[in-house]
C-alpha cells in the first residue's frame, strides 16, 4: 500500500513520469506477494539456486509467438529450484515482449511436467521455506498468465502434481493423444500450492475442482474436453506432418487467434484478462484504458483508411 501511495503522488507531481507510473503499476498489480506478506524474495531465489538441473528455453519468434520449454528429461521434466528461478527471469522477459502476442509452453523430449523436483522437496521441507516457494511460484504463475499474449500449455506425456498446475496457467491446454494431467497432490500428503486450485476452479468449477483433487483424478484427454479442462486434442506426432507435428498443430490452433497486430492482440488479452480477474466497474474501467490505447492508433487508422468489410 505505501509503495502505491509513494508511486501515486511521484505521478502527479510529475505527468511526464506517468508512462513510467503505469509500466511500474501494471508490474506491481501481477505480483500476489511482496515483503508486505513475509515474502523475501532474495532469500528464497537463493535457496532454489542451491538445487540446480535443467533449463527452461525461451525462443521468440517473428510471428509473435514464443516457445517456453520446460527442460529435465532425466527428471521428466520436473522442477529444479534453479529452474523455478529461471522461469520467473523468463516471464520478465515475456513481460516486455512489444512485438508479442501468444505463447506455447510445453515440456521437452515428449512429455509435460512432473512437477517439483522430489530431490528439491525434499530439502527443504521446512514450512518456512516451502511458504516462500510457494509465494515465489504463485509470484511467477500469476505474472505467466497475466502477460499480454495468449498462452496455450501443449500437454505430451504427463502433467503432474506442480505440472498440472502449470497448465492452468495459460490459457488455453491443448493434450496430444495419450497425455494425462494429473492433480497427484492428495498422493503426496500435499494440496496444490502454485495456484492451481484457485485457477481450476475458475477453469472447470467448484464441483469439478474437487472431484479432480479430491481423486486425484487422470484426466485423459476425453475427459478433459468433457469437463472443459482441455480446449482441443491434437493428432498424434505420427498422425501429422513433420518431426515436431504436435508443435506444429499447436502454433496453427494458437495462429487463429494472434492474426493481426501485437498491440491489439495485447489489448484483446488484457481485456478478457480484467473481465476474468476484476469487479466489473473495475474491468469495465480497465475496458476503456485499454479502448483508449487502440482508439486512433495505427492498426485501427490502417482499418478505417481500408474501408474494412467484414463478411
Ligand atoms: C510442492 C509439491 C508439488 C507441487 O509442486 O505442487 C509437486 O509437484 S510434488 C511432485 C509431484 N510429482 C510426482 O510425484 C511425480 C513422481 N514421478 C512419477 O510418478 C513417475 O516418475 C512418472 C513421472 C509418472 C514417470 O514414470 P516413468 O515413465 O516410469 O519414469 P521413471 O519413474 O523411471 O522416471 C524417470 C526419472 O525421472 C525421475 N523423476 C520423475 N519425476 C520426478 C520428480 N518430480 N522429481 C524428481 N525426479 C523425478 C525419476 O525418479 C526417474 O529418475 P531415476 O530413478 O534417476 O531414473
Amino acid at each position: 500500500m505505501a509503495r502505491c501511495a509513494f508511486m501515486e503522488q511521484l505521478w502527479r507531481r510529475n505527468s511526464q513520469c506517468g508512462a513510467l507510473f503505469r509500466l511500474l503499476q501494471r508490474r506491481s498489480s501481477s505480483w500476489v506477494y511482496s515483503n508486505t506478506h513475509g515474502f523475501n524474495e532474495e532469500e528464497i531465489r537463493e535457496k532454489l539456486q542451491a538445487f540446480p538441473g535443467g533449463s527452461i528455453e525461451l525462443q521468440k519468434q517473428d510471428s509473435g509467438i514464443a516457445t517456453l520449454t520446460i527442460n529435465n528429461p532425466a527428471r521428466m521434466n520436473a522442477f529444479s529450484g534453479s529452474m523455478m528461478v529461471s522461469l520467473e527471469e523468463r516471464v520478465t522477459q515475456l513481460e516486455s515482449w512489444t512485438e508479442g502476442k501468444g505463447l506455447i509452453v510445453r515440456g521437452a523430449a515428449g512429455t509435460f511436467c512432473s512437477g517439483s523436483d522430489l530431490n528439491a522437496v525434499r530439502a527443504i521441507s521446512n514450512p518456512q521455506d516451502g511458504m516462500q516457494m510457494c509465494m515465489f511460484m504463485q509470484n511467477t504463475l500469476t505474472r505467466l498468465l497475466r502477460l499480454p499474449l495468449i498462452s496455450v500449455a501443449l500437454v505430451e506425456g504427463s502433467a503432474l502434481g506442480g505440472g498440472a498446475e502449470l497448465t492452468t496457467a495459460c490459457d488455453f491446454r491443448l493434450m496430444a493423444p495419450g497425455s494425462r494431467i494429473q492433480f497427484v497432490h492428495k498422493y503426496m500428503g500435499l494440496v496444490p500450492g502454485w495456484g492451481g486450485a484457485a485457477r481450476l476452479v475458475s477453469i472447470v468449477g467448484s464441483s469439478e475442482a474437487l472431484k479432480l483433487l479430491g481423486g486425484a483424478v487422470n484426466v485423459d484427454p476425453d475427459h478433459g474436453l468433457h469437463i472443459g479442462l482441455t480446449d482441443t486434442v491434437l493428432k498424434g506426432n505420427e498422425e501429422s506432418e513433420g518431426a515436431d507435428g504436435v508443435l506444429q498443430q499447436a502454433e496453427e490452433w494458437l495462429s487463429r487467434y494472434t492474426k493481426g497486430a501485437a498491440a491489439v492482440i495485447q489489448a484483446v488479452k488484457r481485456v478478457v484478462l480484467s473481465g476474468r480477474e476484476l469487479q466489473l466497474c473495475e474491468a469495465l474501467r480497465t475496458e476503456k484504458e485499454v479502448f483508449g490505447r487502440v482508439w486512433g492508433a495505427p492498426a485501427n487508422l490502417q482499418a478505417l483508411a481500408n474501408k474494412s468489410k467484414h463478411k
